[in-house]
């Protein structure tokens, strides 16, 4: 059994409408968005922060990594059948951003 709920449509447009850098990903079930920093120590070091963040939440990010690029996809493993979206990527969304 999920135990964290899903979003719904409403709250999931909604979320796309506050952060509007973020696209749907995974048919529906994650969010993700593209960091191009100005070079590698830019990137790890914005990395280093959404660590702790992350942490703090106890909500962790997939990322990838090239030099200055940094990819961020955000899910929830407890939310549907097979992970989905809930209201801890929503909040982890906004802080991401609130780091830039
Ligand atoms: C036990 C622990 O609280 C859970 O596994 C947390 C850890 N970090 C997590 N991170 C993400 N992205 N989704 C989760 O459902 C999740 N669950």
């Amino acid at each position: 059994m999920p135990s964290v709920a899903e979003l719904n449509e409403k709250e999931r447009e909604s979320l796309l409408a506050d952060h509007p850098d973020w696209e749907l990903a995974r048919e529906g079930k994650a969010i993700k968005r593209t960091f191009q920093f100005g070079d590698f120590s830019e990137a790890w070091g914005f990395m280093s922060r959404v660590a702790l963040l992350a942490d703090a939440q106890d909500h962790h990010p997939e990322w990838f990594n090239v030099y200055a690029k940094v990819e961020i996809t955000l899910t929830t493993h407890d939310a549907g059948t097979s992970g989905g979206l809930s209201q801890r990527d929503a909040t982890m969304a906004r802080a991401i951003d609130g780091l830039l």
